[in-house]
């Protein structure tokens, strides 16, 4: 009846006492009826309109669509056997690159522009071209389906492939009615009704600011190397260590931060003084004794990692927060800024294996240190991955950008599909020693948010210092 489907809403740090269920301002319930399946609701994002970014009346501006054109490319294989795709260059004498291979019904993505041509071979084989797709400005989603239809699949594939096959239709069929109902494609998997779990901070105008106060205080001064010695290896539960820890930070109990809107799609947040000098010197100190190796940057979803020298020109390497107390403790400031637990960011002991049922690691990678001489960038991309089918669909969550210095010019974050009403220009987030920004690879309602695309811009002058955190949501 009535009174069922509208359940009551809580606020997040209400929600276990209140009776009902936590719900971002902009998730609305939509129908699903999809051919073989029973009914359901499904709480689809749907963006506010842009005055009320700006605090304005409703319908009062439009959008300016950004110079940027770039985009995600979704492939989904269709077929019974696994695929490999290879982007074409315009320029014939140029061998096709290899992108990723696809699973028999599965899927995988990339970062693309408008007028690229990816080839669909047999596996590894890019002699044999089975189809050729041309990305179209405002189209995400490229189906090779030498079945054809659901008809013809239901003749002619036995039962658990069918299955496979009907998952990825069904797929596609959601993905109309999202797209009708939100004017976004589905990147991701239907079925995941839940996700994602955690809690996302609202966005609604820029320069809205949130405050978070958390316990874990800045260091405001280092511990000489003789006394970090005796800290380290630790165990970061150790009390006696974190007591240790204490007399080098302030007299008092919390900090306050303070969470600044840069952007309300994608949202990103600017957190100035996350990290105090001090704090800098040592993630810096660490991380200078350790051999830096060339970043890697992942190709599509099949796992795989692999030195790409065109789009990513960095150095990184990584940096776990059992590695020192003062790195254990921006974690958990991070945590807290996520208003998540810090424990689920190691390994979690018995009574707190509750906290994710699902999975005893870390659902967030360790820090990872990346280093740009002059000249060198990150060219836009996205920090999720597409899903396949069989492996689920956990994914990057959350991303939290440190910066470790100012740079003399050059070597922005941007956002280049931000939505504003005013420019046309990309959003660049400058780098400032200690500042932390914030921003959120997905949607309420699970699906991958294309907006999130970002990009290091080259550095003009000096050199640039960066560490970030990549926090994931395992649920499916
Ligand atoms: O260096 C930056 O500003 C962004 C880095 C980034 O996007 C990444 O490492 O995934
Ligand atoms: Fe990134």
């Amino acid at each position: 009846d009535e009174a069922d489907s509208s359940e009551q809403t809580c606020t997040w740090s209400d929600r276990h006492n209140c009776g009902g269920v936590y719900r971002d301002a902009n998730l609305k319930e939509m129908q699903v009826n999809l051919v073989g399946r029973e009914p359901e609701s499904f709480f689809a994002y749907v963006h506010p309109d842009i005055s009320t970014f700006y605090n304005k009346t409703e319908g009062s501006m439009a959008i300016t669509e950004t110079k940027f054109n770039g985009m995600m490319g979704k492939f989904v294989n269709m077929a019974a056997t696994p695929i490999t795709i290879y982007w074409k260059s315009h320029d014939p004498r140029q061998e096709p690159v290899y992108i990723s291979q696809i699973e028999a019904y599965g899927a995988a993505g990339t970062a693309t522009y408008p007028g690229h041509v990816f080839l669909v071979t047999p596996l590894g084989d890019s002699s044999i071209v089975l189809h050729e797709f041309q990305v179209v400005k405002g189209n995400s989603l490229y189906i090779y389906d030498p079945i054809g239809s659901l008809k013809e699949a239901q003749k002619t594939l036995p039962s658990p492939e069918l299955e496979r096959y009907k998952l990825q239709y069904d797929n596609l069929a959601f993905n109309n009615l999202y797209e009708q109902f939100t004017g976004r494609q589905w990147l991701a998997l239907y079925g995941r009704k839940e996700a994602p779990r955690y809690y996302m901070w609202p966005a609604e105008s820029f320069g809205q600011v949130h405050t978070v106060v958390t316990k874990e205080t800045h260091l405001l001064e280092l511990p000489s190397d003789d006394r970090f010695e005796k800290m380290i290896p630790l165990n970061c539960h150790d009390p006696e260590l974190r007591e240790a820890l204490q007399q080098y930070k302030g007299s008092e109990e919390t900090l306050i931060l303070n969470m600044t809107v840069v952007s309300v799609a994608p949202r990103v947040f600017e957190i100035k003084n996350f990290l105090s000098p001090a704090e800098v010197q040592h993630v810096l100190e660490v991380a200078l004794g350790m051999k830096l190796s060339q970043s890697t940057t992942k190709a599509g979803s099949v796992g795989q990692e692999r030195t790409d020298d065109a789009t990513r020109t960095s150095k990184n390497s990584w940096l776990s927060r059992h590695r020192s107390p003062i790195i254990d403790s921006i974690i958990r400031r991070s945590a807290d800024l996520l208003q998540m637990d810090e424990a689920l960011f190691r390994r979690r002991n018995k009574d707190e294996e509750y906290l994710v049922p699902e999975t005893k690691i870390p659902i967030s990678e360790r820090l990872q240190l990346v280093h740009y001489d002059v000249g060198q960038q990150y060219t836009p991309h996205h920090d999720f991955s597409i899903p396949s089918t069989k492996h689920g669909q956990p994914s990057r969550f959350a991303t939290i950008l440190f910066y470790l210095n100012d740079v003399q010019s050059g070597g922005e974050t941007s956002f280049p599909r931000w939505m504003n009403g005013e420019k046309k220009d990309i959003l660049r987030v400058a780098p400032e020693v200690g500042k932390a920004v914030l921003f959120y690879n997905q949607l309420p309602d699970g699906n991958y948010d294309e907006r999130s695309q970002h990009a290091a811009l080259p550095v003009g002058k000096g050199e640039k210092w960066l560490t970030n955190l990549w926090v994931w949501d395992p649920h499916m």
